[in-house]
This record gives structure tokens, C-alpha cells and sequence, in this order.
């Protein structure tokens, strides 16, 4: 379980966040979701510590990480697995070694151990024998397949995504979002997600918090954003005829 309590973040003169307060439990994927500029990925570096908030805390499983030093951070760290909107894959190495590349950097297993943990791992994202290719010659779909498969060689307990599906066509997208719940509920992750995708919203939005004037201004499931009366919260999801179209619908 990830808690942060009253997060305020400012870059200068700009207050971006505005004492932002969630708890994120495990199995569950947990969106972030706002407009352009709303303070999505700062929350989420600010959680996993690539920003330090200006005030307030993020605990990991009652652990206070913000008080923490670099060293005490390292054991929270390694059971953090991070996927980034572009894939962050190393384009000098092959498939097989980019998902072992955590592995080697945390780990003492031996290298036939660390073979087998990137096997299973490529398996599990069906990406099985790609082990050799080199990321220039894979599609983004398989792209972030291989990210999320490094994302997942430690097994973490905490996943932090952003924007899973930027760059995707419809139907990849639906793919990768149900390839992170599939693995958010088997190995009960705390996973939280940055998205402006509708399709992710509805489709596997167990908790979203919806981000606006640097606050958090609405929290609630997919099912219920259905049904909300909020107005920024209306105006931002429903945007769109279709979306209008198909709430009509429920
Ligand atoms: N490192 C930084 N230095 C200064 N300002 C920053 C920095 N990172 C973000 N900001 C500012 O913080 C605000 C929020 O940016 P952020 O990227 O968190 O928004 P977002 O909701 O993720 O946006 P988008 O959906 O467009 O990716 C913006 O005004 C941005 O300019």
C-alpha cells in the first residue's frame, strides 16, 4: 500500500500541486488522471522520489520514504517497477539483456538465474524468443511489452506507469492495459497509472483521482465516474461526442 499525505510540489514561483492526499492499495490499479499540465507526472515522481515534494509525505507500506536518505531508499527502491511514456529501453542492448538489466544492477543471481527470471518474465508479457532482437526492431506494442517485462524482472511490489498507451492504436492499447491488470492482480501490485486515455479510465479504473488546479478534486472508481455530477470531472472524461454518447447509454 502506497499512502501520501498532503503533497505540495513547486518548481519557483509555480505551485503545481496544492496538498494532495491518497491512499493506493495493492492489487488495484490506481489512475491519475487530470488535464495537460494538471501535475499528473510530477505526483508521480514525487511518489516514487525523482522529485522531492516541497511538503508533505509518501509512505510505503507505512514506511516513510520521504524522510529517508538515499541509502535507507535503496530497499524501497528495488521493489519499485517503473514503466515511462517512450519505453526507456537501452537501444544498444538486445531484449534479453534490458530486462536483465535490473537484475545485474540489484541482484547477485547467477546469470543462468537471471536467463531464466528474463525468460519467464518475456513469457509472461507473450513476447517469448525475442530474447536477441534489439529494440529498433520491435513495434511500440511490443515496445512497452518489453518494458513492462523489465518493469517486472524484480518483482515488484509497486509499479508506477506513465501514459502506458501514448503512441498505440486502439487495440494495442486495450492489450497493454489489460496485460498491467492481469499482472496488478496475480502478483498484487500497488500500481498506479498516468493516463489520458478514456478507454483505460473506463476500462480498468478500479481507483482513479482526478487532478485539477493542482488539487485533488474528485476520487472515486470507474463505475463511478459514470454516474458524477462533478462538473470539471463531466467536462474533462465526456469531453468528447462519443464519450457523451456512450454515457448516455449506461
Ligand atoms: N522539472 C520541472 N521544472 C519546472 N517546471 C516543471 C517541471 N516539471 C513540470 N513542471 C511544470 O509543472 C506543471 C505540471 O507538469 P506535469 O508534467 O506534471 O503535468 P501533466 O499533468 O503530467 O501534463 P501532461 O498531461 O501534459 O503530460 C507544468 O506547468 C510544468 O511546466
Amino acid at each position: 500500500m502506497i499512502e501520501i499525505k498532503d503533497i505540495y510540489k513547486s518548481f519557483g514561483d509555480n505551485e503545481v500541486l496544492k496538498g494532495i492526499s491518497a491512499l493506493f492499495k495493492p492489487g488495484k490499479n490506481n489512475l491519475i488522471i487530470g488535464g495537460s499540465g494538471s501535475g499528473k507526472t510530477t505526483l508521480l515522481k514525487c511518489i516514487v522520489g525523482l522529485h522531492e515534494p516541497t511538503k508533505g509525505q509518501v509512505f510505503f507500506d507505512s514506511e516513510n520514504f520521504t524522510e529517508m536518505d538515499f541509502e535507507q531508499r535503496v530497499p524501497i527502491r528495488t521493489q519499485i517497477g517503473m514503466l515511462f511514456q517512450n519505453s526507456a529501453l537501452f537501444d544498444s542492448m538486445t531484449v534479453e539483456e534490458n530486462i536483465m538489466f535490473p537484475l545485474n544492477l540489484f541482484t547477485n543471481k547467477t546469470k543462468e538465474e537471471k536467463l531464466e527470471r528474463a525468460n519467464f518474465c518475456l513469457e509472461r508479457v507473450n513476447l517469448k524468443g525475442t530474447n536477441k532482437l534489439f529494440p529498433s526492431e520491435l513495434s511500440g506494442g511490443m515496445k512497452k511489452r518489453v518494458g513492462i517485462a523489465r518493469a517486472i524482472s524484480m518483482q515488484p511490489k509497486y509499479l508506477f506507469v506513465d501514459e502506458p498507451n501514448s503512441g498505440l492504436d486502439p487495440k494495442t492499447s486495450i492489450l497493454i492495459d489489460e496485460l498491467i491488470n492481469e499482472l496488478t492482480e496475480e502478483y498484487q501490485i500497488t500500481t498506479v497509472i498516468v493516463t489520458h486515455d478514456m478507454n483505460s479510465v473506463m476500462g480498468i479504473g478500479d481507483h482513479i483521482i482526478f487532478l485539477h488546479q493542482g488539487k485533488k478534486w474528485w476520487e472515486g472508481s470507474n463505475h463511478e465516474i459514470a454516474h458524477t455530477d462533478n462538473k470539471e470531472l463531466n467536462d474533462f472524461v465526456f469531453a468528447s461526442k462519443f464519450m457523451r454518447a456512450a454515457k448516455a447509454k449506461l
